[in-house]
């Protein structure tokens, strides 16, 4: 049997020209079955995984080690001694410096540069000199020795009356000359033999001090180093980003790198460092590559938080010691006194810790809040949290919607003056009208300030003391479901969405808008945030907003606002189900100048737990008796009733529609008059006009405003948000 092989590849290694039968050698079969990159990359991989093996032999890593030593001891005492004698370490503290855009920095190692040559150039030049008058000054120093030598002579000659003694100290140096150039012949050579092994272990010495072996071929105890956070460990972390300006500035700075740190200062369960970055890398770069940057400084990603501080070009690290996130951090305040008491005005909710260990209070003070996160990562108890704390300030009244309703907030019931529990259209329709009655309350007690003249807003003491003043706190919880819900009022106006007919979206835009300074705030938790089922409007109104695990960037950009996250918040980049109660937070918790969130660990108060609180707080405010259905009232359509009562008439007088008004519904039309009429008609070109001499109101131009405001209904639910 015979046939023709086709070599694909000419560059095969010995590949056949002619006809052959026989089969291919069994040693390398699959590797000559393929193209030459792929054997390449096949050859690549082999080699790789034997150097792996190799790595595993603790001889084979001895030998690297010692070896690693002797290299790099001799390049870090070469480098020394270089230093020394010239001005290289000048050179690379202004190249360092340089690159670290410090010119201050560069200004003042140049000048010591300078310092240094000149001092060098006196020191050559005294040599020179020196050199020039050696040999007088060698013939002069022999001939005074030798002439004190034979002074010596004379006076030991004459005191033992000898004159043979005139020679002796100069025999006797001779001899301790000679003996010196004795001793010295027998220990040159074995000196001569060993001065290299003597340069080698000093080398070695070096290297070993240095930890000049790679990582992988130190011993275990040198091995952990790399988890303690120094200087040179967070340098080389940053110089391996594979940030190519990065690595060469860094390389140009040598050991001097350290230059671009701020000192690591112990933060809680981990360090903080500032780096400052050299030119041509910015900040968003090392941001982006957060999870190399953990994986060179030898942690998990969610254990290194980068953020940008003032500083121009800088970036602030936090390293987590390793393991410490996963740490439980200690109960509530709340929990562990039973006299805990809260201040609206002056007071702030413990809320947990940051970062750095430190307690985080929130001031809730007339603050709107917006608490968002993936489902089941702890934003209701969060959000519960700070309510826990409030509710020990006895002015203040909580009206609550709970849009999930499996008892969260069932400790509330006897303390809030409403509870909403449930998920479906109607409480949302109860939410909605109690978040509208908040509207109503506010635009009344603006006007009561505005009539009571008073100048500094509503006071602590207007609060305390005036029933009409208390802070009210309007709490929606899952409040996406509000947002995204279909159904509509009976007045056709929908609950949910974010038009301008959208009634829940608009009663908290104007809270958002005019509540705070009349202490009547909202709270909202939102699970999972997009565009649709949390409108941009309703995000930005808020004071503190806070998130916790996000899916994607762009949810948390919705959550905390574009600046922040440009400026480190990056609740996606937390773990979901692992820091559950993580949360990243803008506004209302203490920062340091030019900060823009803070990442807090909130205690966890369980239900429970959050029910023995209630219970506390209950006691305290003696009985509140909680409305936990709204009768929702349909709202009034005025256009409808006006043509309502036209009936079949084509015009009527306009004193005979405010007369059927009233007789249809006494209690809302009983005190209109012509104007109100007319306010009412104006916007829809129906307004009354001049007929025969009397002012009378058309039907046909009603019935035409009524469609035309039910086609402007229907092409907004065709449109898109409009937000
Ligand atoms: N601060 C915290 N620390 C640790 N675990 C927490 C913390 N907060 C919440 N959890 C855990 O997360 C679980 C869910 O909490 P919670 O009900 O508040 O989440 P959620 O985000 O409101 O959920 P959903 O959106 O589905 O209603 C709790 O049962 C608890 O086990």
């Amino acid at each position: 049997m015979s046939g023709n092989v086709v070599r694909l590849h000419k560059d095969t290694p010995h590949a056949p020209s002619e006809t052959t039968e026989e089969p291919p050698a069994p040693a390398a079969p699959v590797a000559e079955d393929k193209p030459a990159p792929a054997r390449r990359r096949l050859r690549i991989a082999e080699l790789r995984r034997t150097v792996a093996e190799a790595r595993e032999h603790d001889a084979y890593r001895v030998l690297v080690r010692h070896g690693a030593y002797v290299v790099g001891g001799t390049r870090v005492l070469t480098r020394r001694a270089w230093d020394a004698r010239t001005g290289a370490r000048y050179e690379r503290m202004i190249r360092a410096a340089e690159a670290a855009g410090l010119m201050e920095e560069v200004k003042e190692w140049e000048a010591r540069a300078q310092t240094y040559r000149a001092a060098r150039h006196r020191r050559r030049m005294d040599l020179i000199r020196t050199l020039i008058y050696a040999p007088k000054a060698i013939g002069y120093a022999t001939a005074t020795g030798a002439g004190v030598l034979l002074m010596l002579g004379i006076l030991l000659a004459w005191a033992n009356n000898d004159v043979s003694d005139v020679l002796t100290p100069i025999e006797t140096v001779i001899d301790i000359v000679r003996l010196v150039a004795y001793v010295g012949g027998i220990i040159w050579d074995p000196l001569l033999m060993a001065a290299p092994w003597l340069a080698v272990a000093a080398v070695w010495g070096a290297g070993r001090r240095q930890h000049t072996a790679p990582q992988w071929a130190l011993p275990a105890s040198a091995r952990a180093f790399g988890d303690t956070i120094t200087p040179s460990v967070v340098v080389i972390a940053f110089r391996d980003l594979g940030i190519s300006p990065l690595r060469k500035a860094i390389d140009g700075m040598g050991d001097v790198g350290a230059a671009m740190l701020s000192p690591i200062k112990i933060a809680g369960c981990g360090v903080e460092v500032d780096v400052t970055l050299p030119t041509g890398v910015s900040t968003e770069e090392i941001q982006n590559r957060r999870r190399k940057l953990a994986e060179n400084l030898n942690r998990h990603e969610h254990e290194v938080f980068i953020t940008i501080p003032p500083q121009p070009r800088t970036v602030r690290l936090w390293i987590a010691d390793s393991g410490a996130l996963d740490e439980p951090i200690g109960a509530s305040p709340l929990m562990l006194s039973e006299d805990v008491t809260a201040d609206y005005y002056t007071g702030s909710a413990p809320w947990g810790q940051n970062l750095r260990g430190d307690l985080v209070d929130v001031s809730v003070f007339q603050r709107h809040i917006l608490l968002t996160g993936l489902s089941n990562q702890g934003k209701t108890a969060a959000l519960r949290a700070l309510a826990l704390w409030l509710m020990f300030d006895d002015t203040v009244d909580f009206y609550i919607a709970d849009l999930k309703g499996v008892g969260d907030w069932r400790g509330f019931l006897g303390l809030a003056q409403v509870l909403i529990q449930g998920p479906t259209d109607e409480h949302v329709a109860q939410a909605t009208d109690m978040v509208e009655w908040g509207v109503d309350e506010m635009q009344k007690r603006i006007a009561l300030l505005e009539e009571s003249g008073a100048t500094d807003g509503v006071t602590r003491d207007m609060a305390r003391t005036d029933p009409r003043f208390r802070p009210i706190v309007l709490i929606v919880d899952e409040a996406q479901v509000a947002y995204g819900c279909g159904a509509k009022s009976p007045d056709g106006r929908p609950y949910g969405g974010s038009k301008a007919t959208s009634r829940y979206f608009q009663a908290v835009k104007k809270i958002h808008d005019q509540g705070r300074a009349v202490n009547v705030t909202i709270w909202e938790g939102t699970q999972d945030p997009t565009n649709e089922n949390l409108p941009k409007r309703s995000r930005e109104g808020n004071h503190i907003r806070g998130s916790l695990v996000l899916g994607t960037e762009a949810q948390a950009e919705m959550a905390l606002g574009e600046a922040p996250v440009k400026a480190g918040a990056a609740p996606h980049k937390l773990r979901r189900d692992i820091d559950r109660g993580m949360l990243v937070v803008t506004g209302g918790v203490k920062m340091e100048p030019g900060q823009v969130s803070v990442t807090v660990r909130t205690h966890f108060i369980s239900g429970t737990d959050a029910v023995t609180l209630t219970d506390r707080a209950k006691e305290r405010r003696h009985g509140v008796t909680t409305v936990q259905a709204l009768d929702v009232e349909a709202p009034v359509d005025y256009l409808a009733d006006i043509c309502a009562v036209l009936g079949e008439d084509a015009r009527v007088r306009t004193q005979e529609v405010l007369h059927r008004l009233r007789t249809r519904n006494d209690a809302v039309y009983a005190e209109w008059t012509f104007g109100d009429l007319k306010a009412e008609l104006e916007p829809y070109d129906a307004a009354p006009y001049k007929s025969d001499g009397v002012m009378v109101v058309a039907r046909d131009r009603v019935e035409n405003a009524i469609l035309a405001r039910l086609a402007a209904m229907e092409d907004d639910d065709e449109g898109e948000g409009g937000e």
